[in-house]
Parts: structure tokens; sequence; C-alpha cells
């Protein structure tokens, strides 16, 4: 559990300060609110206007130029939501074109407060960043469906678990869960994390002896795929001997996905512009490959289960030989058709890849920044480990290392923004109306970055997390923490990760020293994760466990 250390408070209580600028009075920015519209008197933040190139310049989506927040707030003339709009301007624009739509997300939350509205395009969201709305939007699975995310990234997930709604979600989770049981974990601590993180070391040996740069970045997300291919499909992309046109075409897909969200127009609903637009043609290539990918692998293990007429005979059932989800999930015998199977796979690939990948990225840059942390990550490591490879029973004795993660995911979630739509009318905490249909985007990265709720927000502080306490989650941060997000849609790769971060950099600090190349900009971009703008370069010397 997250708790006050005596050196470092860690959590404040956020509630009801920072609940509602209605009932607080609106923040620094000074809003105040007209209670009638409920509309604030439209204070113009601090940001440098960019000389008006119309819309935003550039191409790519367009989100909240000052026309759009103008028309949203004359629509918003007889809104009684309480919900303040914000005023977007084209500075941030760029910020937003770049990729990183969750940057102005936080600037606007310090302006117009823990809930404000949103134009973009043609939708307008309301912007959540308080624990208590987003558990109560979360909690509330039903009341509020995926909405929009599954609009844009159907493309890629077709009817995969990840996106589906309603019964067919129901049915899909219940069969995929009991896949990833403790036995499962525990072998694929040993037998593919341990294995694929000292490949890893192993492949960087030449590099770290030389000195020459490396992206950890890149090779963090090949490290991943690789896992998840084991993990998943028992298959070896081997991306870290080769370079896997999965990778892009993954990055791909999601990019376009995020595009989608934010496009003026869903033009890409027509299928005559999807055939002619570069972006679209490069969109559906990767989608071809990446379920063409999935398709063989489903087909090679069906005539292995056909063949052996495997069944499953116990809860935590594995093959000694495959133990991977398919097999599981062919050996339950569940009535499922090939399409579903597959994109029920592609969602774990899809969610377990660049996910994990990016927690690693980023736990990294933040130890190359803190000397002491790192020390104390490897004393730890070196002490339980003994210059061996971790195994299962090691894992909740690196609690510092843990902590490290956790920090990582609480600086950096991914995703940062999650999405939802109300699917009837709904009094949001702190009396804020919702109408049918209002897509909402919770702001993870606010709620973990905000002052409001996390002393020394924006600082990185492992010890936050009590060491001996439990591992914070949703439940007992009231979601201060959500990583994972929460409700009946939280992620269901959370201890999967969790352990493969953990084995991951573990093997790396304890045979790796690492150094940020000096004079690197370190800049934020979405896909569906926060990634660096242009990589994570490190030099590297290996260094005796
Ligand atoms: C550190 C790594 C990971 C992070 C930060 C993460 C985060 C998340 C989040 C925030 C969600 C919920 C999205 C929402 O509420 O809209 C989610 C859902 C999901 N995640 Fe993960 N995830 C990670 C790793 C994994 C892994 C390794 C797998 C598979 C083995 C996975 C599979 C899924 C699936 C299938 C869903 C959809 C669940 C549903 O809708 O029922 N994730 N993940």
């Amino acid at each position: 559990m997250a708790s006050c250390s005596s050196t470092v408070p860690s959590l404040r209580h956020p509630f009801p300060r920072i609940l509602s600028p209605r009932l607080s009075g609106g923040r620094s920015s000074g809003v105040s609110f007209c209670l009638g519209s409920g509309i604030p008197p439209s204070p113009s933040p601090p940001s440098k206007e960019k000389p008006s190139g119309g819309g935003g310049g550039g191409g790519g989506s367009w989100v909240s130029p000052d026309w759009l927040t103008s028309l949203a707030r004359s629509f918003a003339g007889k809104d009684e939501s309480g919900i303040p709009v914000a005023n977007a301007k084209l500075d941030d624009i760029s910020d937003l074109l770049g990729g990183a739509l969750f940057l102005p997300l936080f600037k606007w939350m310090e302006l117009y407060g823990p809930v404000y509205r949103l134009a973009a395009g043609p939708r307008n969201f309301v912007v959540v960043s308080n624990p208590a709305i987003a558990k109560h939007v979360l909690r509330n699975y039903g009341k509020y469906a995926k909405g929009l995310v599954a609009e844009v990234s159907e493309f890629l997930f077709g009817s995969g678990f990840a996106i589906a709604e309603g019964q067919l979600w129901t049915v899909r989770r219940r069969a995929v869960v009991p896949a990833l049981h403790k036995r499962y974990l525990s072998v694929m601590v040993d037998k593919v994390f341990s294995k694929c993180a000292l490949r890893l070391v192993e492949k960087l040996k030449s590099e770290a002896l030389s000195g020459s740069p490396v992206n950890m970045e890149a090779k963090f997300s090949q490290l991943t795929l690789d896992v998840i291919g084991l993990s998943v499909f028992n298959y070896n992309f081997d991306s870290l001997s080769s370079d896997s046109p999965v990778i892009e075409a993954v990055y791909t897909a999601l990019k376009e996905a995020e595009a989608r969200s934010t496009d003026i127009l869903p033009y890409w609903k027509i299928e005559f512009l999807r055939r002619i637009i570069p972006r679209q043609i490069k969109a559906e290539e990767a989608v071809i490959l990446i379920r063409k990918t999935v398709e063989e692998l489903i087909t090679k293990c069906k005539e292995i289960v056909e063949a052996e007429g495997e069944q499953l005979d116990e809860e935590d059932y594995i093959n000694d030989g495959d133990p991977s989800i398919l097999r599981f999930l062919l050996a339950s015998r569940e009535e499922v058709s090939s399409t579903q199977l597959r994109d029920d796979l592609l969602s774990m690939l899809v969610a377990g890849h660049e996910t994990t990948g990016s927690v690693l990225t980023w736990t990294l840059y933040l130890l190359s920044k803190d000397s002491a942390a790192l020390s104390r990550a490897q004393d730890e490591v070196d002490r339980v480990l003994q210059g061996r490879a971790p195994r299962y029973e090691d894992i909740k004795e690196l609690k510092y290392l843990t902590r490290c993660i956790y920090e990582s995911m609480r600086l950096y979630p991914h995703p940062p923004v999650l999405i939802r739509r109300a699917q009837v009318e709904d009094i949001l905490p702190g009396d804020y109306k919702v109408g049918a249909g209002q897509d909402i985007m919770i702001s993870v990265y606010n709620i973990h970055r905000s002052s409001e709720v996390w002393d020394r927000a924006e600082e990185f502080i492992p010890e936050r997390f009590d060491l001996e306490g439990s591992a914070p989650n949703e439940t007992n941060t009231d979601f201060r923490f959500i990583p994972f997000s929460g409700g009946p849609r939280k992620c269901v790769g959370d201890q999967f990760a969790l352990l493969e971060a953990i084995v991951a950099l573990a093997v790396f600090v304890q045979h790796m020293d690492f150094k940020l190349v000096p004079d690197q900009k370190i800049l934020m971009t979405t896909g569906a994760t926060i990634h660096t703008t242009n990589g994570l370069y490190m030099t590297l010397s290996p260094r005796k466990p």
C-alpha cells in the first residue's frame, strides 16, 4: 500500500480539495464560475500564441484550434454541466501535432482545474484529472463504455476483447483470464523473462565494450516483443537478432488509432479514401502483416493440439513443451471462431508489447538521472540474486527495484489517457452533469502528476511507496495510482507485466552500468504509450555482479 513515510509523505488526501472548482472557488488560474451557464469567463492561458496559420497548420489531426473552442463555448451556452471550457490556443496544437496530447491536457488542468471541457475536432471531451471522478467512471462500466477507443482501433483489434463491449467482452475476458494463472506466471519468469533478458545483455556486450551509444528504447521494444511472442504464442520473433517488421507495424497501427481519435472528420470510414490516402494505406498494410503473423501461429498450434488430442485437465494447466496462452486456450476447447481467437490474441500481443517496453525505457531514464537510486537498486539486486538469474521466488525480495518501476509508471503512465463514453446521462462526483454520448478523457498522467494528489509530484521518489507495505494499486490508493486502470476493464496483464519488467530491469542493472549520452533532449510523444521523440541513447559498460 502506498503510505506516507516519515521523510517523504507520499499521498495527500485528494478529496474534497481537488474535487471541484465549483466547491473550492476555482484554482490558481483565478477561474471563477458563472453558475448560470457553467462556463468560466474565459481565462487566457499564459502561452505564447503562434501567428495564426489556420487550424494549427502542418496537417495531421487538429484539436481545439481557437474557432473550435469558441464553437464549443457557444454550444455550451445552454450547458448546465458546470464544466469549464478550456481555452485552447494554437500554441498547444503544435504539442498535439507533435503527438503528445497529454502535455497540453496537463497545462489546462493547471488553468481550469480537475474537470474541463475540450473541443477536439467535431467532438468535445470532458477531461478528468481527479481520482474520485476517475473511480466513478472506471468502476461504472456499463454506464461508461470504451466508445471512441473502440471506434478508432477497431481496424486493428477487430472484435478482440480489448475493445469489445457487453456480452462478447464478458465471455471472452472470462475465457482468456484463466490462462494467466500463477503457475503460468512463474514458468514465464523462469523460462521466458529471465532468458530473454539475459539474451539482451549478451547482445549488448559488444556495444558495452566499444562504448558506442545504444538506443535503449529500441532494445526494450525488441525485448518485450520477443517476450510477448513466446508467452502468448510460444513463437520467437527473435527481434533482438534481426529487425522485426512487426514492431514497426504495431507502432504504425497504434499511431493511426491515436490520430483517428482526434481527426476532425472520420474520413477513414470511407473505403475509397482508405485506399488512396498514404497514411491509411500504411496503416492497412501494418494490420494485414500483424493479422497474418497471428493467424499463422494459431494454425500451427491448432494442428499440434488436434494431432495430440490435447485437453485441459486442471485449472492451472500448462503444457511443458509449449506453456503459451494460445496453447492453453486451444486445449481449453472453448467454442470460439478463428477470427475471434485471432483478435483476442492480437489484443494481448499489442497491449502487452509496447506498454512494458515503455515502462522499462522510462525507468532506465529515471535511474540514469538518479545515481543514489541506481546504486540502491543494484545493491539490492546483487544481494538478492548473488550473481545468478532471477527466479519467481526472488521477485518479492526485489522491493526497491519494484518501487522504482511503480514510481516510473506514476510519472510515465501508459497509456497516459483513458477514454470512455457515457451511455446514459450521469452526475459525476462534484455534481458535474454529463449527457449520454459524452466522451470522457481520464488523464492518468494528470492524476499521477498533480500536486493536489501527490507530494513532490514531479519528482522521482521510489520510496514514497512503502517498501514493507503492499503494492500500490487503484484500490489501496483510492484511484490516485492507476497505471493499469481500474474497475472491470482493468488490465488483465498487470502481474505479467510487472514480473516481466522487474526481471528485465534486474538482469540489466546486474550486468550493466549505463550513462545517458550527454546533450540529448529527451522529449515525449505518444502512440498508445509515452515514447521518446528521438530515442533514449545510453553508453553502457559491463558490470560484474
Ligand atoms: C506495464 C505494462 C502494461 C500497462 C501499463 C498496461 C496498461 C493497461 C491499461 C491502463 C489498460 C486498461 C485500459 C482502459 O481502461 O481503457 C489495459 C488493458 C488491457 N491490457 Fe494491459 N498493460 C500492460 C501490460 C499488459 C500485458 C503484458 C498484457 C497481456 C499479457 C496486457 C493485456 C491487456 C488487455 C487484454 C487489456 C484489455 C482488458 C479489457 O478490456 O478487458 N497488458 N492495460
